[in-house]
């Protein structure tokens, strides 16, 4: 199968790969395209533009910054938009908020163009290796005629109903895991200030009830501050402004996520954005320093 694929940063780098090693023939194009070249020594080819893409496709994925970038390769002077027609499809896997998707697969479906969301769980490394999960809604007929893409993609692709129900379930995951984030981020601070190795709280953590990937895979990497990054922190507060306000839509009180977000963006004003997210444990550190 022949796969278009739109935006080629940290995770659609990996995913394309994946699509690439299995076999898939794939197509990229992203805004910067010298970012196109690593791809095309792997077997990609290049389209000139987003429409290009669509027009040598019959499927299409993007993977894209936030939602003015979801929204700029489907409206802008060559985009999606230009080229959609019956018999193609378009699936953003782009974390956006459910009114962009929306919007989105409005305007693809009154070309007669079929769409799809499919935002993932998961970040760069279980990209690489296929191990992602995949949040779709929206146009059946289109996951199923995909499946044998996201199969490489993910390790599991859920079916969610209405476009929007992609959206909507992504931001909770990212919601809840940013706050974990920073509450994991007080306690690294707190094991320290009183005394204890924050190595060996790492080492407890992961034997009891509250053991997860993100803990175990994040720890050590923290007390290193080494922060490459995986889930740039700018994406991450970019969410949670994003689940934030589907709280407000729904008259949902999240202070736990409001202070989270406060601390995101306090990371985000020291320089940190393009850092991975859990750099935001160097604003956590700074608070205890100071008080
Ligand atoms: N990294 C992660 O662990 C995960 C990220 N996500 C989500 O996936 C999406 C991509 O994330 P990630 O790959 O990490 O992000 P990156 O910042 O690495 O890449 C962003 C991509 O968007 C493109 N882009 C940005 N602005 C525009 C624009 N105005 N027009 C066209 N293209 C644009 C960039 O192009 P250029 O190269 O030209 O800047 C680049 O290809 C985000 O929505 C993120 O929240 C989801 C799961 C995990
Ligand atoms: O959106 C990013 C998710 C990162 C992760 O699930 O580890």
């Amino acid at each position: 199968m022949e796969v278009g694929f739109l935006g080629l940063g940290i995770m659609g780098k990996a995913i394309s790969m994946n699509l690439l090693r299995n076999g898939f023939k794939v197509t990229v194009w992203n805004r910067t395209l010298s970012k196109c070249d690593e791809l095309v020594a792997h077997g990609a080819t290049v389209g000139g533009s987003p429409a290009e893409v669509i027009k040598k496709c019959t499927i299409t994925i993007g993977m894209l910054a936030d939602p003015a970038a979801a929204l700029s390769v489907v409206f802008d002077k060559g985009g999606v938009l230009e080229q959609i027609c019956p018999g193609k499809g378009y699936i953003d896997m782009s974390t956006v908020d459910h009114e962009t998707s929306i919007k989105i697969s409005q305007a693809i479906t009154s070309k007669g163009g079929h769409f799809l969301e499919a935002p993932v769980s998961g970040s760069k490394q279980p990209a690489e290796t296929g191990q992602l999960v995949i949040l779709s809604a929206g146009e059946k007929a289109l996951y199923d005629e995909a499946i044998s893409a996201l199969n490489v993609i993910g390790k599991k692709a859920f079916f969610l109903g209405e476009v929007g129900n992609g959206a909507k379930m992504k931001l909770v995951v990212n919601m809840i895991m940013g706050c974990m984030m920073n509450t994991f981020s007080e306690g690294l601070v707190l094991a320290e200030k009183s005394g204890l190795d924050p190595r060996t709280l790492l080492d407890v953590l992961d034997l009891g009830g509250i053991a997860n990937p993100m803990f175990k895979g994040k720890g050590p990497t923290m007390l290193q501050s080494n922060y490459a990054p995986a889930f740039p922190l700018k994406h991450q507060q970019k969410d949670m402004r994003l689940a934030l306000a589907l709280g407000d839509e729904n008259a949902v009180s999240m202070p736990i996520a409001a202070a989270a977000n406060e601390a995101f963006k306090k990371a985000r004003s020291l320089g940190l954005g393009d850092n991975d997210f859990s750099a935001v444990f160097e604003v956590v550190k700074d608070l205890k320093r100071s008080s």
